[in-house]
């Protein structure tokens, strides 16, 4: 997966890119990060990357030209890495809200290019003419969108094949298949007088997968119940569930 980011902090990037999961896809050149920086383009004295608004308030907006060079050169680097067109992301608090389901749309799209915004953003003409779309992590706001980036990156970087050392753990990751996972357990077999669920120690591989559908399930049903809403449960999924609530239902008493 080839990923451009335009950015005027590159180097936050190092958090993403020099240790973990993505580290490791960089490393194994399963990931191409490359940056363009708009203050590289930047020709005045001062290599400014900001400029006022039109109709004044508080708050600077990212200077056009710098921008657009940028954007433009990724665009262009983009397709001779590849051969083929990418998408252009802005992250935007105003953007489609990031989900598991956006997430596996990305890490199968193209290549792509992220546009990191700072100040009060960018002006709406480069946004429609130089963006394809927009994505936000979240109905709050953030100073720049360096931090959503790596959000976007790493959510999606970790489902492209051969990425994760596991790739069933992205499988069984909650929202994969529009469930929360279930709770897991490591040694030791008892803390704080705690036990290990009997079934997990058994060896029992059918059993195991059974109950670990149930707590998916029931967990989605206690903590996320707008994830099942419109969701038909097969005649198993159903049954577990309801397992699930009975015993729910007779430890609370
Ligand atoms: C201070 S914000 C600008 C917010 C903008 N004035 C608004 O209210 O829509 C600066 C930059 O941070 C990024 N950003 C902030 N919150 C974000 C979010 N929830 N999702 C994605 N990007 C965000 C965007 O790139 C934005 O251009």
């Amino acid at each position: 997966m080839w990923i451009g980011v335009v950015s005027l902090f590159p180097e936050m990037f190092d958090a993403l890119t020099q240790q973990g999961v993505v580290g490791r896809a960089v490393e194994k050149q399963r990931i191409s990060l490359e940056f363009w920086n708009p203050r590289d383009y930047a020709t005045d004295r001062h290599r400014s990357v900001d400029d006022r608004p039109y109709g004044g308030g508080p708050g600077m907006l990212m200077k056009v030209d710098t921008l657009r060079h940028a954007i433009s050169d990724a665009r262009e680097r983009a397709h001779q890495a590849t051969g083929l067109v990418p998408t252009v992301i802005y992250l935007s608090p105003q953007g489609r809200k990031l989900d598991q389901k956006g997430a596996q749309a990305l890490a199968a799209a193209g290549p792509l290019v992220v546009v990191a915004g700072r100040y009060e953003g960018i002006d709406e003409r480069v946004v429609e003419s130089d963006i394809d779309e927009e994505w936000s992590i979240g109905d709050y706001v953030l100073s720049g969108g360096e931090l959503p980036a790596m959000v976007l990156i790493d959510a999606a970087a970790r489902l492209v094949p051969g990425v994760l050392g596991h790739q069933d753990s992205a499988i069984e990751d909650s929202f994969n298949d529009g469930l929360l996972d279930c709770p897991h357990y490591t040694r030791p077999e008892v803390i704080d007088g705690k036990h290990v669920p009997d079934v997990l120690l058994s060896g029992n591989h059918a059993a195991i997968k059974r109950w670990r559908l149930k707590q998916s399930l029931g967990r989605t049903w206690q903590r996320r119940p707008d994830l099942l809403e419109g969701r038909t449960l097969d005649a198993e999924q159903q049954r577990l569930l309801n397992e699930f609530i009975e015993e729910h239902a007779l430890s609370a008493r």
